[in-house]
């Protein structure tokens, strides 16, 4: 497994060691002593997953920004077992010096990079092809009232989205922007 910084703290990228042979590949998907020695090794705190999920989205399909609120802000390790994705993260820890700043990285089934996102950002992607999979692992319940989202296309975040024309839910039509948004 390689694990690569981004220019948040705390916001890794990990790339899986893939075995190929004739027959296909194999790899460790999640090894939960491999990952708490890289969020060791990077100065984090422990985490325990405790939800999967898994979501299908058609090409230029948008979803988020979406968090939640402490105490039940989600950590989640992201990746897409089928199709393309760009993933997005924002990071919305109150006092962090990257406060507002974003990292996007393209998630695809040939690759199988996957994404750290630890508690403290909003996460979002938009599916680059039809039939996207997009699996994550979350270190907290889903708590419907403690949900906020942030505007996709927020001004001052100034997202770079791939395609044109997103399709998105309405509750996602509707976020504020980060400005407006209850941290
Ligand atoms: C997130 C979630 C949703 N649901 C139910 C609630 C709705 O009836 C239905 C669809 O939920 P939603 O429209 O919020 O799904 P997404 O837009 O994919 O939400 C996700 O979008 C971005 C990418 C994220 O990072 C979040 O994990 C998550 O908010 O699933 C559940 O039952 N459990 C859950 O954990």
């Amino acid at each position: 497994m390689n694990v690569e910084k981004t220019p948040i703290p705390g916001l890794l990228v990990i790339k899986p060691r893939i075995f190929n042979d004739p027959r296909g590949f194999f790899f460790e998907s999640f090894n939960h002593e491999a990952f708490l020695k890289v969020l060791e090794e990077d100065g984090q705190p422990t985490v325990d997953f405790v939800q999967d999920n898994h979501s299908c989205s058609s090409k230029g399909v948008l979803r988020g920004l979406h968090f939640q609120r402490d105490p039940h802000a989600q950590g989640k390790l992201v990746r897409v077992v089928k199709g393309a994705a760009w993933d997005v993260a924002v990071d919305i820890r109150p006092g962090s010096p990257t406060l507002g700043q974003w990292f996007g990285i393209k998630l695809d089934a040939q690759e199988h990079t996957m994404l750290w996102v630890p508690p403290g950002f909003a996460h979002g992607f938009q599916a680059l092809e039809d039939d996207t999979h997009f699996l994550y692992k979350t270190t907290a319940y889903y708590a419907p009232e403690s949900e906020g989202s942030i505007a996709y296309n927020d001004p001052e975040l100034g997202i770079k989205w791939p395609l044109q024309d997103p399709l998105l839910n309405q509750k996602d039509l509707d976020a504020p922007s980060m400005r407006l948004t209850h941290l």
